[in-house]
């Protein structure tokens, strides 16, 4: 198939993992017959540098137009002065405003590999297997701002239409897996939060097949980390949502080996690693490009369809995980480009070995 990729970089570690993404897109285009173009564009602080805008036009157009958009992090210290009068994440924000991409996948498993590196020695580790539906485009993150010289306010506001959707999408997608839904709000307190369970018990209804729980935000940190393995999709809003993501990410062993998938309800889609610019290592050719190969295989999965490509790309990430190299954080002394290199050459020795049963279902139509 033919498929329009923008790329975008940003800053810090971005461009270092983003490079070694689309060195395994090519790598899938070519095994696979497909025709992957790239139009690589700015965001963050490198557009603020080169525009005085974290999310120019051009590139905005450039990623409502594209069948997928992949990006690698935005910010770092240089643009983090609280009184700047514009900043990187904004517009990260924008983009996912702009694309309408309200419900953010992030999967969690742990490789046996890696369940040492986690903070918890429990032989169960390898069984974890959550799926985190990060409400993307409302509550804390989008809502009216206030600043004066001593106080500043930020909204946080929901609307029954924006929990039904991503509710509704976690439902599906737990359909598709183990059938529970853990829903995770801050109910006793917050009434963004009573309109979330109330929102989310009335859709839950729809889907008998799926069990539906409520747990509050502040013992769901706990139980994360005391009993990962037994939450299956796990549905909650934008700031809780990105909490609890990287606190999962020390169950996997790094913040640089998880994906995300940013979708909407159209077939585009933002793709992206959950970490964020590291600027503490940045430059140096350490960071780990795992988490942003990964978010490949989300993109080949739900914006181009290539369920065969998605698989490859997790199967080589595998084999390199079990087998090495690995990057510092997850135990190793490999740079990126030597990861990079491991996974390229684990993806050609599968798509050999799968050639057969790929020609065999094209063949079929
Ligand atoms: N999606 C994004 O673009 C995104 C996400 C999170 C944070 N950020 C931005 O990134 C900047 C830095 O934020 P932070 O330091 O709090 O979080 P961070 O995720 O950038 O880094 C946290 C820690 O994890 C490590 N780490 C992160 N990614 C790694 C990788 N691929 N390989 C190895 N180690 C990795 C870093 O070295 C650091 O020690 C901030 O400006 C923040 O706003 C951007
Ligand atoms: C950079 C920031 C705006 C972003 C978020 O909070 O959504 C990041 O932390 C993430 O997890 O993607
Ligand atoms: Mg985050």
């Amino acid at each position: 198939m033919k498929a329009n990729i923008v790329t975008l970089p940003g800053d810090g570690v971005g461009p270092e993992v983003t490079a070694a993404a689309v060195a395994v897109l090519e790598a899938v285009a070519a095994h696979y017959e497909h025709e992957f173009a790239f139009d690589e564009q700015l965001i963050g602080g490198a557009a603020i540098d080169a525009t005085g805008e974290p999310l120019p036009a051009d590139a905005l157009d450039a990623c409502k137009a594209a069948d997928a958009v992949l990006l690698g992090a935005v910010g770092g210290p240089k643009w983090s002065d609280p009184n700047a009068p514009v900043r990187p994440e904004q517009g990260l924000l924008a983009l996912r405003a702009a694309l309408g991409v309200y419900a953010n996948l992030r999967p969690l498993t742990v490789h046996p590999a890696l369940a040492d590196l986690s903070p918890l020695k429990n032989e169960k580790l390898k069984d974890v297997d959550v799926l985190f539906v990060r409400e993307l485009t409302g509550g804390a993150y989008f809502g009216a701002k206030t600043k004066t010289a001593d106080a500043a306010t930020d909204e946080c506001k929901y609307t029954v239409a924006e929990v039904e959707r991503v509710t509704r999408r976690a439902f599906e997608l737990a359909r598709a897996r183990r059938r529970h839904v853990t829903s995770v709000d801050k109910a006793n307190v917050l009434e963004t939060s009573r309109l979330w369970r109330r929102t989310v018990t009335r859709v839950a209804a729809d889907y008998p097949d799926v069990t539906l729980e409520h747990q509050l935000v502040d013992s769901m940190a706990m139980l994360l980390l005391t009993r990962p393995g037994s939450y299956d999709v796990v549905v909650t809003e934008n700031l809780f949502g990105d909490i609890l993501t990287d606190e999962a990410a020390a169950l996997a062993g790094s913040l640089g080996l998880l994906p995300s998938a940013s979708l909407g309800e159209g077939s585009n889609g933002l793709y992206e690693p959950i970490h964020g610019s590291a600027p503490d290592i940045a430059g140096k050719g350490v960071a780990n490009p795992v988490g942003t190969i990964l978010s490949v295989a989300l993109l080949l999965r739900h914006s181009l369809r290539l369920e065969a490509e998605a698989q490859a790309v997790e199967a080589a990430i595998d084999h390199v995980l079990q087998h090495g190299p690995r990057t510092r954080d997850v135990g190793g002394d490999a740079g990126t480009v030597e990861v990079r290199d491991a996974v390229l050459k684990a993806l050609a020795d599968y798509a050999a070995t799968h050639r057969s049963y790929f020609d065999g279902a094209r063949a079929c139509g």
